[in-house]
């Protein structure tokens, strides 16, 4: 490398000066060996013969050896005719020898000698630092204990995960019938909710080491360093054989480019382009498999998120009641836990509580008994430490979420809900929660219709429908002007339904039937029309959400209270729910 060969010609120069600084030490011992003696005993010694060679100078002391070898200095009497007046005599004269030249290689070897010092001591640094710079430090752990059994909750990304564990033990199985396996895997969630976790687990299921990095650790004010280190990385998982490589807060590298052309945007590009053709570099066969954990999925460069990169995103989101038990138990499971002590009451408790919270909350029971000296964590010890915790939480924790606030998204999604039962019965409800997900939402809804080629308008009308269920809902319930702004993405979705109703499709009759998409890409529309046709559509199809709901008002407020109660609620609680009111 570059830096290699210039510390070797530093140290061949370092020689040299060596040398020259050595003669002048010797040349300078020499001079002052010299003996100072007065002019006129100069005179003399010139006048008997004795002075072989005088070594004329501008200098206040000229050197001269007499003809026995003996050096001596003496006044320079700076006359304009000394050289001649000598010369006469048959002594020798050497001019501009020694003793400037020697004060200016003085100069010349003490300046270099203190720069090649300063050079040297910033190059050790540099070394040193640029050899730590590049080698990043991760968590190696022969993927210790941590199995899937030690993560609760989040049931479809543990099962999306521990799939990966055969293509890692056994690629070939995979690569014989031509599989692209998945090399990447981003899980995208609130913080504390198991993503470390769940990365550990898989290496350890897989019995693969376990290198685990954070994106922070690629971002350095030196330009390539960052680059330099995700090869480093790559390397020593390579040289592993198979491996889980886990890089936490990807978006400090992974974020959408800005375009900017400033210099951190610069290493920032190029550590993603490394990381990118790194991961298009390993083969399939080889059984890496990379993960890597945001808190926010939208932010990142799409880039990142194409087949043969991160192409699996899993969410992990915080736990619902039974998770939030299910990790009680497992953090009781060691400590001595007072048997009266009932953890459901503790998961009801501790709404947005993700997972890192709730091991916390153990935690500091545990330290509370132990502090009292007690024999057993009792619910006092918990309820103390819950105090703490929360008290410990800042305002923009979701755990502090209001009864009011989460009464509000109850009413919403279970409008919603609903909706889609009665007008959709062909859809499937998968799933109502209260919990807030990562991407804004105070809860949502997973409806999801059935899977055909082609939509027709009445699913299209349908769905517009559903989108309203919520605002309806929370209009019924808290009044016109207690509306929230939680419908904000549930209109978007409907206009856009709608647009593409109007503009592509062909599907509302005072419109007609022009691709208006292609009509605008000519500048020949007229948008008001499509404006005025589309705003009676969505505010007939709001009239009659609205009317559904109130029609039913004893289910949507039973759906709503079991969210409340239980924030998540599946398939088959909707339907028995529904069973037992009758729909109207
Ligand atoms: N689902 C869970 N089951 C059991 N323990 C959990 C769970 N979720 C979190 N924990 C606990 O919280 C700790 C922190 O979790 P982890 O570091 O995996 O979260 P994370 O999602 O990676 O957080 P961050 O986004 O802050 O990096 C874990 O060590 C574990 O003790
Ligand atoms: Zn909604």
């Amino acid at each position: 490398m570059n830096k290699i060969l210039n510390y070797k010609k530093l140290i061949i120069f370092l020689s040299i000066l060596t040398i020259l600084t050595v003669s002048f030490v010797i040349y300078n011992m020499n001079n002052s060996k010299a003996v100072k003696i007065s002019y006129t005993e100069f005179l003399n010694k010139v006048q008997n013969n004795e002075v072989s060679t005088i070594y004329y100078s501008e200098d206040e002391f000229i050197k001269f050896i007499t003809k026995d070898n003996r050096t001596f200095l003496t006044e320079n009497p700076r006359t304009f005719d000394f050289k001649e007046k000598m010369l006469l005599k048959g002594v020798s004269v050497e001019e501009n020898s020694s003793v400037p030249i020697a004060n200016t290689i003085a100069g010349i070897v003490s300046f270099s000698i203190i720069a090649i010092f300063i050079i040297m001591i910033a190059q050790k640094k540099v070394k040193s630092s640029s050899a730590s710079l590049v080698s990043v430090h991760y968590d190696s752990e022969n993927a210790t204990s941590v199995t899937f059994q030690n993560i609760a909750g989040n049931e479809e990304a543990k099962e999306s995960i521990s799939e990966l564990v055969d293509f890692i033990q056994n690629p070939e199985k995979y690569s014989r019938f031509n599989v692209r396996l998945p090399r990447g895997v981003i899980l995208y969630g609130p913080p504390g909710t198991g993503k470390t976790l769940m990365a550990k687990a898989l290496a350890s299921e897989a019995k693969v080491p376990f290198f685990a990095v954070n994106g922070s650790d690629f971002v350095q004010v030196y330009v390539g360093v960052g680059a330099a280190r995700i090869r480093d990385l790559f390397k020593k998982a390579r040289d592993k054989g198979k491996a889980v490589i886990f890089i936490d807060e990807i978006d400090a590298i992974g974020k959408k480019r800005s375009g900017r052309a400033d210099g951190a945007s610069d290493e920032r590009d190029q550590t993603l382009n490394a990381l990118l053709s790194e991961m298009s570099g390993f083969k399939d066969s080889q059984g890496i498999i990379v993960i890597a954990a945001t808190n926010r999925l939208d932010v990142l460069d799409e880039a990142l998120l194409r087949p043969g990169r991160f192409d699996r995103h899993i969410e992990i989101n915080l736990p619902d009641v039974k998770a939030r038990y299910e990790i009680l138990k497992l953090y009781s499971h060691k400590r001595p836990v007072a048997k009266d002590v009932d953890l459901f009451k503790v998961a009801q408790m501790t709404p947005y509580f993700s997972g890192a919270k709730l091991e916390n909350l153990m935690n500091e029971a545990a330290i509370l008994a132990a502090k009292d000296n007690a024999d057993f964590i009792t619910f006092e010890h918990i309820d103390k430490a819950f105090n703490i915790v929360v008290a410990g939480f800042e305002k923009k924790e979701r755990s502090h979420i209001s009864e009011l606030d989460k009464k509000i998204t109850a009413f919403h999604e279970a409008g919603h809900a609903l909706i889609s039962k009665i007008i959709a019965p062909e859809n499937s409800v998968k799933k109502i929660t209260i919990i807030p997900s990562t991407k804004g939402a105070g809860g949502y809804t997973l409806n999801i219709p059935q899977d055909k080629m082609f939509k027709t308008k009445k699913d299209l009308l349908n769905n517009i429908k559903i989108a309203l269920g919520g605002r309806a809902a929370e209009e019924i319930i808290f009044g016109k002007d207690n509306i929230t702004t939680g419908a904000y993405s549930d209109l978007q979705h409907a206009t856009n339904t709608l647009i593409s109703m109007a503009k592509e499709f062909g599907m509302i009759e005072e419109i007609g039937l022009l691709s208006y998409t292609l009509m605008e890409s000519h500048n020949l529309i007229e948008s008001t029309t499509i404006i005025k046709h589309c705003r009676e559509i969505i505010n007939n199809a709001y009239s009659e959400v609205v009317n559904i709901l109130q029609n039913n008002f004893n289910l949507l407020e039973k759906i709503a209270l079991v969210l409340i109660e239980k924030e998540t609620i599946f398939e088959e609680e909707l339907e028995k729910i529904i069973c037992y009111e009758n729909l109207k």
